[in-house]
């Protein structure tokens, strides 16, 4: 039982890897841009193209296994989650990053059995930092030990965050009332890496107290949810309560004490579930 996972996660770097390379190359000639859900939610065919990269080889290796993908969805496969051995893959996390050229952007691979995050790989490319977790052996980047921040004190802490891909007045408003909120608190900085993996490893690795988001699906998160909680962070839902990683909102922190006091200052919305679609838009 020991390792019983292990060829799968040690797969899942190699092919993290490989798509990596695949990401870098495209960086600066294959960046040709469609929407999906509004204007500014983008796909390109490098995400398609490392998606499928992803699967085919898992599929080879692990023939039973189940995927969830960002882009399989978009193109209309379902989006739920069973018991079954299932690896939850964003090909390119940070989508917008990647057609600006902007540095931060990431493939990230989390695999879950029992509804259950076994392990987590987020790879990021343009840095050649390969984050990874075990469940119940710790967090690691390029295989040195991770471990969240100690600070209590929100006052002197650092949050996360994002704007998301919606332009709906509502929604923009509540996005501006808690970033209103936080600023006031008042915090020493927000800073958003435009991907919520790599978010989240900022999180594991101690540079960030808090990330917190309403907007990202199940793919975005499913890696790095375990490489927080493996470097000693917490996981909360923004209106607190344990956080459903098919709800599209997330507070990843590096305490419960960070945790709740922002959760405090979040003006929450619910976007329609992950798995409630018929399909993702
Ligand atoms: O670039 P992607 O995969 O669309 O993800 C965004 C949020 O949905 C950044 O985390
Ligand atoms: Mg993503
Ligand atoms: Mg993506």
């Amino acid at each position: 039982m020991a390792d019983l996972w292990q060829s799968a996660m040690d797969h899942a770097v190699a092919v993290a890897r490989k798509a990596g390379q695949v990401v870098g190359k495209a960086l600066h000639d294959d960046r040709k841009v469609m929407t999906k859900s509004s204007s500014v939610d983008l796909v390109t065919q490098t995400d398609q193209k490392v998606e499928q990269l992803i699967i085919r080889s898992v599929k080879e290796k692990f023939p039973t296994h189940r995927f969830i993908g960002e882009e399989s969805v978009a193109a209309g496969e379902s989006c739920v989650l069973t018991d079954e051995p299932t690896w939850i893959i964003d090909p390119i996390d940070g989508t917008t990053n990647f057609v600006h050229t902007f540095p931060f952007v990431a493939i990230s691979i989390g695999f879950s059995v029992n509804k259950e995050v076994e392990f987590g790989v987020v790879y990021s490319c343009l840095e050649d930092k390969m984050f990874t977790a075990r469940r119940g052996r710790g967090a690691f980047c390029n295989g040195a030990p991770l471990q969240v921040s100690e600070q209590t004190d929100i006052k002197q802490s650092m949050v996360a965050t994002e704007f998301g891909s919606s332009r709906a007045p509502e929604t923009v408003e509540k996005i501006f009332c808690s970033l209103r909120n936080i600023l006031c608190i008042p915090v020493q900085g927000v800073r958003g890496a435009g991907t919520a993996a790599i978010n989240m490893c900022l999180v594991a690795s101690g540079c960030v107290e808090v990330y917190y988001e309403i907007g990202t699906h199940v793919w975005d998160v499913a890696a790095g949810s375990l490489i927080v909680t493996e470097a000693g962070g917490v996981l909360m839902d923004v209106e607190g309560g344990d956080v459903d990683l098919m709800s599209r909102k997330i507070v990843a922190a590096n305490s419960k004490t960070i945790a709740e006091r922002i959760i405090e200052e979040i003006a929450a919305f619910s976007p329609p579930r992950d798995d409630v679609l018929p399909q993702h838009q």
